[in-house]
């Protein structure tokens, strides 16, 4: 059952830390290999190319198994082809206390079929080096530290992923994600929220890798009709008190909501439940990637 979303979830962590960006190496999959068509850099890197184009990133989110792994592979390159700057892809876990329905329902499906972390990784260690973009990698904290942290890390970087989101973890815990995190070169990306203290909300950003992810409303994730417009006043606070690039989540469905926080000075959008809605939803497979085509194309085409 999702809960309220409390800032005491939130990741944090100490100031300091570095995001070098990463140049993947190429590499060989099968004779038939496809090759990454440009190395994929990480998630600052990916941030301060596009600010020097003036653009703004689209990240969308998709639960990974949802409805099966092949899909989710082919999900992933479609993002990719149409525009996507970072991909969040959600690992399943029966306990999602930020998520609304949606993504509940996405991962308890997901679930159901087996999706694990190992046939995650084994998908993603073919699909990354397709993909021109970079991964980031989100999971509740439980699964990480079944698996141990220093062993998952080990395993994103293997795997090419460049970002991990753990929205359950409080800063004053995160020390050893954060460790681990840096010496696989995974960028570790914190939330705030609007009912986040400013003093916490400036620790939080002075540890934030890759990017600051800024939680629009209190609550669990899923469509809203509007986009608060405190989310204004907050990107404001938080670029007073960071140069880093700030990507607004949580409600946004429309590319009207869109074109609305990236007039607020948002570096980058995170579009959730609304994709995994249509991939989830529909009659087969290839419908759901058709419309995620489409409706990436439309969000990516209010972001120009
Ligand atoms: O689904 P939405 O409302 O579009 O929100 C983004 C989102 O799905 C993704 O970033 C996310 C999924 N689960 C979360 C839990 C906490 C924070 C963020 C998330």
């Amino acid at each position: 059952m999702a809960a309220t979303l409390k800032t005491t979830f939130f990741l944090q962590n100490k100031p300091g830390g570095h995001s070098l960006p990463r140049i993947k190496p190429f590499r060989f999959k099968t004779p038939m290999a496809t090759l990454a068509t440009v190395p994929t850099v990480g998630l600052s890197e990916t941030f301060s190319r596009l600010k020097q184009q003036g653009k703004v990133a689209l990240i969308p989110y998709i639960t990974a198994g949802d409805p099966d792994l092949s899909t989710t592979a082919q999900a992933l390159k479609v993002l990719d082809s149409c525009g996507s700057d970072i991909i969040e892809l959600g690992v399943p876990y029966s306990d999602p206390l930020a998520d609304g329905p949606v993504i509940q329902a996405a991962a308890a499906r997901s679930l159901a079929r087996g999706t694990n972390f190992d046939n995650i990784f084994a998908m993603l260690k073919d699909v990354v080096p397709q993909l021109s973009c970079p991964i980031a990698l989100f999971s509740y904290y439980n699964p990480v530290l079944k698996r141990g942290v220093k062993k998952f890390m080990t395993t994103l970087k293997d795997a090419g992923i460049h970002g991990l989101v753990v929205p359950d973890v409080p800063l004053e815990e995160t020390e050893i994600l954060r460790k681990e995190a840096v010496n696989n070169n995974v960028e570790l990306v914190l939330l705030t929220t609007p009912t986040t203290p400013v003093s916490r909300m400036k620790a939080i950003v002075e540890a934030s890798e890759g990017f600051v992810y800024l939680v629009s409303s209190v609550g669990v994730t899923g469509a809203r009709a509007s986009v608060s417009d405190k989310v204004q006043s907050l990107l404001y606070e938080i670029k007073e008190a960071t140069s880093k690039p700030v990507a607004v989540g949580f409600g946004i469905s429309k590319p009207e909501h869109v074109k609305q926080v990236v007039g607020w000075g948002a570096d980058g959008v995170i579009v959730g439940s609304a994709m995994v809605k249509l991939l989830g939803e529909a009659k087969s497979p290839e419908e759901g990637l058709k419309e995620l085509e489409n409706f990436t194309k439309s969000l990516k085409t209010a972001l120009l």
